[in-house]
C-alpha cells in the first residue's frame, strides 16, 4: 500500500519551459552581481566554499568561481552549489513578481486528494530545498506548501542514484515498496523501481519509448490505491 507519494518538479508539477525560459535566465542574468554584492553574506559564502570543494580548487578565485557557474548553467550541472545560489537568486524575482511558480493545472487537485487520503507528499527536485519552497510558496495557485510534508535535493544525492532513493526511504522511515515516486525522466525512475519504489512516468509532452514505467499525462490518472 502507498504511504507516501514523492514528486519531481520540472516536467512533472510544471512546465520545463517555465525552468528553462524563465528561471534559469533569470538567475543566469543575475548572478554575477548576486553574488559580487553578497559574497560576504554566510549562506553565500557558503555555497561559494563548496563550489571550490566540488572543483578541487580550494583557492579558486570569485571570478575563477563565477565562470565556473556560468559553465555548469551551459551544461544544466547539478552542481549542488549552482542550485543553492540559484535559490538565493530566484528569491527576488518571486518576491518582486517577476514570475509565480508553474503549476500545471492537474496538479493541485490531485495534492489535495491525496493529502485529504492521508497520503504524506514529498518533493524530490534537483533544484534546492529553499528553490522548492519558493515554486510552490509562489505558484500559479498561491502557497500551496502546506499540502507537502518534507523537500528532498541533491543533500540525499543525484536523482539517478538508486541510493538517494534509500536515502529517502530511510528518512521517512517507510519501505521502497510504500512510496510511489512521480518524474519524466525515466533514468530518475529506473533509479527509484531499483530502490524498491513504485513509479508513475508523466508524459507532459512526447511519449518516451525507452520507459518501462506505467506512464500518465496527467495527474488525474494517477490512483495510489491501485498499486
Ligand atoms: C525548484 S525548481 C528548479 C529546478 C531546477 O533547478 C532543476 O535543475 C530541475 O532539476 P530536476 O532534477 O528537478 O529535473
Ligand atoms: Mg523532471
Amino acid at each position: 500500500m502507498i504511504r507516501a507519494i514523492v514528486t519531481d518538479i520540472e516536467g512533472t508539477t510544471s512546465d520545463i519551459r517555465f525552468v528553462h525560459q524563465v528561471l534559469f535566465p533569470y538567475a543566469r542574468q543575475h548572478l554575477e552581481s548576486y553574488i559580487r554584492e553578497n559574497a560576504q553574506a554566510p549562506a553565500v559564502s557558503q555555497a561559494l566554499e563548496s563550489l571550490r570543494h566540488e572543483l578541487a580548487q580550494p583557492e579558486a578565485t570569485t571570478d575563477q568561481l563565477i565562470e565556473a557557474l556560468y559553465r555548469f548553467m551551459d551544461e544544466d550541472r547539478k552542481s549542488t552549489a549552482l542550485k543553492a545560489l540559484q535559490g538565493m537568486i530566484w528569491r527576488d524575482g518571486y518576491v518582486n513578481g517577476s514570475f509565480t511558480g508553474h503549476l500545471y493545472p492537474d496538479v493541485l487537485p490531485a495534492l489535495k486528494q491525496w493529502h485529504i487520503q492521508g497520503l504524506t507528499l514529498c518533493v524530490y527536485s534537483s533544484g534546492s530545498v529553499a528553490a522548492q519552497k519558493l515554486l510552490f510558496g509562489y505558484s500559479d495557485a498561491g502557497d500551496i506548501t502546506g499540502v507537502f510534508s518534507d523537500y528532498f535535493d541533491t543533500h540525499v544525492g543525484a536523482k539517478r542514484e538508486e541510493q538517494s532513493y534509500r536515502n529517502i526511504a530511510g528518512k521517512l522511515g517507510l519501505p521502497g515498496e510504500a512510496l510511489l515516486f512521480l518524474s519524466d525522466i525515466h533514468q530518475e525512475l529506473d533509479a527509484a523501481r531499483a530502490a524498491g519504489w513504485k513509479t508513475v512516468q508523466l508524459i507532459r509532452g512526447e511519449a518516451d519509448p525507452e520507459s518501462v514505467h506505467p506512464a500518465v499525462s496527467s495527474f488525474e490518472q494517477i490512483t495510489p490505491e491501485t498499486f
